[in-house]
């Protein structure tokens, strides 16, 4: 049986020369976890991935897994595995073989080895192919391949470098539920690189969200949508709407922002000052058009493009100072009252949405 540890990262830091790819990091991800890391091209989550696997040195700081300190380790002693986002399979050999690869290595008699790897090809459903060479796969074979590869030496974490960026959007649905069916049964933490949101809340139980070497927040994927800690996860997980002022007013049971253009709006009670920057995070399927505005809870916009995406509508909104208003409605109240370019549109909101963003650790 293959065991999971907990993985943790104490202050650990990357530096390229000249170039910081990781400011220290913490983070701890408890055993039997499929944790996603996730940000835009250049944020670090590879260099991240790669100092967990041993590919990588650290320039400070510490990896432990369970409660082995591997951070000097080489990669094949750390009890973890790495999947590479092109596969890396061996063009000549077939997958019995491809799959026994680690075991050779470690002189494994090629008698166990090849029943080892004749397993590993079962649960991977390859087993028919156990005798074909890579090119002779599709894309989603070779991927499951490049799985069993990784998962022979029953390491206690996988490590997955955009794995499914290679695949078409069909299979990349279907080979996503299948890397979480995966991780649920081996029982094993699966860390997992992605820029896709989308990806990262569909599969993941922890979300670490990073932007600029840093990690912005680590959360539920829940938790990450409706409570974003700050204005970039707020935007890089989309549907929400980031509204900026200086705080003109901070009682105890609420603050109040005003805009570049003036308008006040109201949020949860902060521990911001009067004459401090904040922003809010409004979800875009919160907000009402047409309705009565509450003081504080609302604004006349003039609409400024609409989509019709199906089962909902998106329409930009422009006023109020505020960059990229968007709501998102559903398509029966779109067509029960639709607007169009040129529309000037009351927008209200309750309360209890709008949420108050913080800034990232520095
Ligand atoms: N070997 C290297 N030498 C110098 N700089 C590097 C090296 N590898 C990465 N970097 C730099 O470190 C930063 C983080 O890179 P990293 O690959 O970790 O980001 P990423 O979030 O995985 O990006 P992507 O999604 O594009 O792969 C980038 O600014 C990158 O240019």
């Amino acid at each position: 049986m293959t065991k999971s540890a907990d993985i943790e990262l104490a202050a650990v830091s990357k530096a390229y020369g000249q170039t910081i790819a990781v400011h220290p990091v913490s983070l701890k991800i408890p055993a039997a976890t499929y944790c996603c890391l996730l940000g835009p091209s250049g944020c670090g989550k590879t260099s991240t991935l790669r100092m967990i696997a041993g590919h990588e040195s650290v320039t400070s700081g510490d990896v432990l897994l369970g409660n082995a300190n591997v951070t000097d380790l080489p990669p094949a002693s750390r009890g973890t595995a790495m999947m590479f986002q092109s596969y890396a399979l061996f063009p000549h050999l077939d997958l019995v073989d491809n799959v026994a690869f680690s075991l050779k290595m470690k002189g494994v008699d090629k008698e166990a080895r090849r029943r080892e790897a004749l397993e590993m090809l079962a649960l991977m459903q390859l087993e028919p192919y156990a005798n074909r060479r890579p090119a002779q796969l599709s894309g989603g074979q070779q991927q499951r391949v490049a799985l069993a590869r990784a998962l022979i030496t029953k390491p206690e974490a996988l490590l997955l470098d955009e794995p499914l960026s290679a695949l078409d959007p069909f299979l990349k649905i279907r080979m996503r539920a299948e890397l979480k069916k995966l991780q649920t049964s081996l029982g094993i933490s699966f860390i997992h690189v992605t820029h896709s949101q989308e990806e990262a809340m569909a599969l993941a139980d922890l979300i670490v969200v990073m932007n600029a070497g840093r990690i912005e927040q680590a959360a539920t994927p829940r938790q990450v949508f409706e409570q974003p800690a700050t204005a970039f996860v707020a935007r890089f997980m989309g549907d929400h709407n980031v509204i900026s002022g200086r705080v003109v007013e901070s009682g105890e049971d609420h603050t109040v922002i005003e805009t570049t253009a003036g308008i006040r709006f109201q949020a949860p009670a902060s521990a911001a000052p009067v004459g401090q920057m904040l922003d809010l995070a409004l979800r875009t399927d919160r907000v009402v058009i047409g309705g009565e505005i509450e003081p504080l809870l609302g604004f006349n916009g003039v609409v400024s493009g609409v989509e019709y995406l199906g089962a909902t509508v998106k329409i930009a909104v422009a006023g109020a100072g505020i960059d990229e208003f968007t709501i998102v409605t559903s398509d029966a109240a779109y067509f029960a009252m639709p607007v169009k370019p040129g529309d000037a549109v009351p927008l209200s909101w309750s309360a209890r949405d709008v949420i108050t963003l913080g800034k990232a650790d520095a």
